[in-house]
């Protein structure tokens, strides 16, 4: 039976990734074939009319799905009553600019939207943040929202799991549902760690059926870790179709849940588990049940992964230390 529409609030709607996102939220990919959206656009002032011609084409695609699509310059106004909100826009590295420029000018965009999903949105919120560096971006919005549970922000690193699958599935000649319990953990970043430690390919370990830590270490995690910087590379412009996939999924797996037996990976709020200081959005892998996120408990971390989590979680407590000096968190 068809439901009443749900508010899904995409920011940056102009931008490249909103451009590949919208089109799959309007076809039903986002919460399922049987849930309308009403879509909520917010955008800067000066971009505002190119999220009106991509609301012209959503038009022009008659989706059964879509309920509506209104088009906002105010957080507040695009927050208001959302169910979903995917943080897209962010404010992009510029020549010459320092992390610390990077994070204050992004600090200036995250601080009002998290203000704005706790003055407005609704109380089943749930919240992915998409825009770079996504972990701190989403740090920021959550602490500037005390009345939301904090385990409502998540950052993705769904992308990141992607790409390891497909690496793996393409060495081992299979399928990439042929793999389970791949993880990525720490920071998206490229001091990321996706690990294979726990992974299975049809029931066996991966790493014993690769027989190959060299190429695990000196091949694999490269390229999953440095992927969005390879893209660049080859196409000019950074990830955005594939981006805008792995937010579907992160979402989809939210609310639908992972498949016994298995589970994904997710920047989510830390308790402390794995020695990832709690408070943290650190990428952990997670199952999700009844529309929540749950760190995967009770893992042993041997000594070819615990360095390289401490590496990455360290890289996300000085992020988180940057801000807190900026006053942003
Ligand atoms: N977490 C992940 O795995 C990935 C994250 N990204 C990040 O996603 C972000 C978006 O990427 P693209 O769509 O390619 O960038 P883009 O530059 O094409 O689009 C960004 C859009 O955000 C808008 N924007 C800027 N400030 C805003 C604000 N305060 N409110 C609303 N909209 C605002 C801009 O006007 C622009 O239209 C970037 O930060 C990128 O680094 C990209 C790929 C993967
Ligand atoms: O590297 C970038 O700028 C975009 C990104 O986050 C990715 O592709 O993973």
């Amino acid at each position: 039976m068809t439901q009443a529409p749900v508010n899904v609030t995409v920011t940056g709607a102009a931008g490249q990734i909103g451009y590949a996102l919208l089109f799959r939220i309007a076809s039903g990919q986002l919460l399922g074939a049987d849930t309308p959206v009403k879509l909520r656009l917010l955008e800067i002032p000066q971009a505002v009319k190119a999220a009106e011609g991509t609301a012209m084409e959503l038009d022009d695609g008659a989706f059964p799905l879509l309920a509506g699509i209104d088009i906002f310059d105010d957080p507040k106004q695009a927050f208001s009553g959302a169910n979903i909100g995917l943080l897209v826009g962010a404010r992009p590295r510029s020549k010459g600019m320092e992390r610390g420029d990077l994070l204050e000018a992004n600090g200036g965009i995250f601080k009002p939207q998290g203000e704005a999903i706790n003055a407005g949105a609704a109380d089943d919120i749930k919240v992915l943040v998409v825009g770079n560096p996504a972990n701190t971006n989403a740090l920021i919005a959550q602490s500037h929202a005390p009345d939301v549970p904090a385990e409502r922000f998540t950052a993705m690193t769904r992308l990141d799991h992607n790409r390891a699958l497909a690496q793996l599935a393409k060495k081992l000649g299979v399928a990439v549902t042929d793999l389970k319990k791949v993880a990525i953990w720490g920071n998206h970043s490229a001091t990321q760690y996706p690990s294979v430690q726990h992974a299975e390919v049809n029931g066996k370990n991966v790493a014993e059926t690769i027989n190959d830590e060299a190429w695990l270490a000196d091949t694999f995690i490269p390229t999953v870790a440095k992927r969005g910087a390879a893209i660049i590379e080859a196409r000019g412009l950074s990830s955005a179709a594939s981006a805008a996939s792995a937010a579907i999924d992160h979402v989809y797996t939210w609310v639908n849940g992972t498949p016994e037996g298995d589970w994904t990976s997710a920047g989510v709020v830390s308790d402390g588990s794995y020695g990832v200081p709690e408070g943290l959005i650190s990428s952990f892998p997670v199952t999700a049940k009844d529309g929540k996120y749950e760190i995967v408990q009770g893992l042993e971390i041997d000594e070819f992964s615990r360095p390289r989590i401490d590496a990455s979680v360290a890289e996300l407590a000085e992020e988180r230390d940057a801000v807190r000096k900026l006053g942003l968190i």
